[in-house]
């Protein structure tokens, strides 16, 4: 496998039918994160509310002599360009499970923060296992694809399907939910990433001796999503890795505290962190909270948008 971090402007191949795929992916916020105590396989059962939100990476399969994975964007420079990339993951399991010889370019366009807490590597999976099995005709089934991404990470099933969903067991087991209407959200960008395995550390370490209680889902949030109800969606969030995220990452405190003032219904830790997410009751009022959280100078960048987008799609 051949490594390039920079790419030439012809990447794409977009329009030339079988020669290229290119798959768009979201991003997701949990509205709701209930986290049990520790498995013996050391994952955590989830109550895991996911909303798919309109921030995309693409992933581009292009045909090739080997395996080879490039990455354009703003974070490029954190993406690993190895084999460890779940994009390559990906290739790799569908090509070994059908036969194929994975000879694939994939290509990352990335707008997802990385290590931000929205599921970026996710979003590479499932959209290079869908690309993957458009390029290659393999034609495996929704289930199939479905076990993959499972494999692949316990938040890659939501990233193909997207819109919004409860995951159970840890968070891959999903359900689809009813969504009344688009919430407006705001994205504040940390100035690093934090790692999803030290933030559920640091959750077992607060949690020591603590009898911690099922996971459960709130059946006001659920209500909350399905009426459309902003006011009501903010009441119910909720998210139980937010004490260990601002543990290791005490300044996001403040950043929580810039987009409150600023007027937004519901503010809170996205996922594992750093990112932080904050609800706003319409467009105008979303634009006012990051402008507010630009100026407050707590994070390194603002991103505006909504939800629920549709999970990954070829386009
Ligand atoms: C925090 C969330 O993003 C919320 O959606 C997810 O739970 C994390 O999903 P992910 O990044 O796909 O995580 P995985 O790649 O499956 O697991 C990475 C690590 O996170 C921890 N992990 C993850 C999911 C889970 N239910 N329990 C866990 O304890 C484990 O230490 C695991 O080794
Ligand atoms: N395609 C990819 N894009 C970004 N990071 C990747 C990718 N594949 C593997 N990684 C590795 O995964 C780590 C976590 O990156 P990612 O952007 O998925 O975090 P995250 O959004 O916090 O994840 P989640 O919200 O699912 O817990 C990165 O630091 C990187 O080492």
């Amino acid at each position: 496998m051949t490594e390039s971090k920079t790419e030439p402007t012809t990447h794409t191949g977009r329009g030339t039918g079988t020669d290229a795929v290119t798959v768009r992916v979201p991003a997701k916020v949990n509205v709701q994160l209930a986290v049990g105590a520790a498995r013996p396989d050391g994952f955590h059962d989830l109550a895991n509310v996911f909303l798919a939100v309109g921030l995309y990476d693409e992933v581009t399969v292009t045909p090739a002599d080997e395996l080879r994975i490039t990455c354009e964007g703003p974070d490029a420079d954190q993406v690993p360009l190895d084999a460890t990339n779940l994009a390559a993951r990906a290739a790799l399991e569908l090509a070994r499970r059908y036969g194929v010889e994975p000879g694939v370019h994939l290509h990352i366009a990335k707008d997802i923060p990385v290590a931000g807490g929205m599921a970026g590597g996710s979003a590479d999976g499932a959209g290079a296992l869908l690309a993957c099995d458009a390029l290659w005709g393999t034609h495996a089934s929704r289930e199939e694809l479905l076990d993959i991404c499972a494999e692949l990470g316990s938040d890659v099933p939501f990233s193909l399907v997207g819109g919004a969903a409860l995951g159970v067991g840890r968070g891959e087991q999903l359900r689809t939910l009813e969504v009344g209407a688009t919430f407006h959200w705001v994205f504040a960008i940390a100035e690093r990433g934090l790692s999803t395995p030290a933030v559920f550390r640091e959750f077992d370490r607060m949690n020591e001796g603590v009898r911690i209680p099922e996971p459960v889902a709130s059946q006001e949030l659920l209500d909350a999503l399905a009426k459309g109800d902003a006011g009501a969606l903010a009441r119910a969030v909720s998210n139980d890795l937010q004490p260990a995220a601002l543990s290791l990452f005490p300044a996001l405190a403040d950043t929580l505290a810039a987009g409150r003032n600023a007027g937004a219904l519901a503010a809170l830790v996205s996922g594992s962190g750093p990112t932080t997410a904050f609800l706003a009751a319409d467009a105008e009022s979303a634009r006012a909270v990051a402008d507010a959280l630009r100026a407050s100078g707590t994070c390194r960048t603002v991103r505006v948008t909504d939800g629920p987008a549709p999970g990954a799609t070829v386009v």
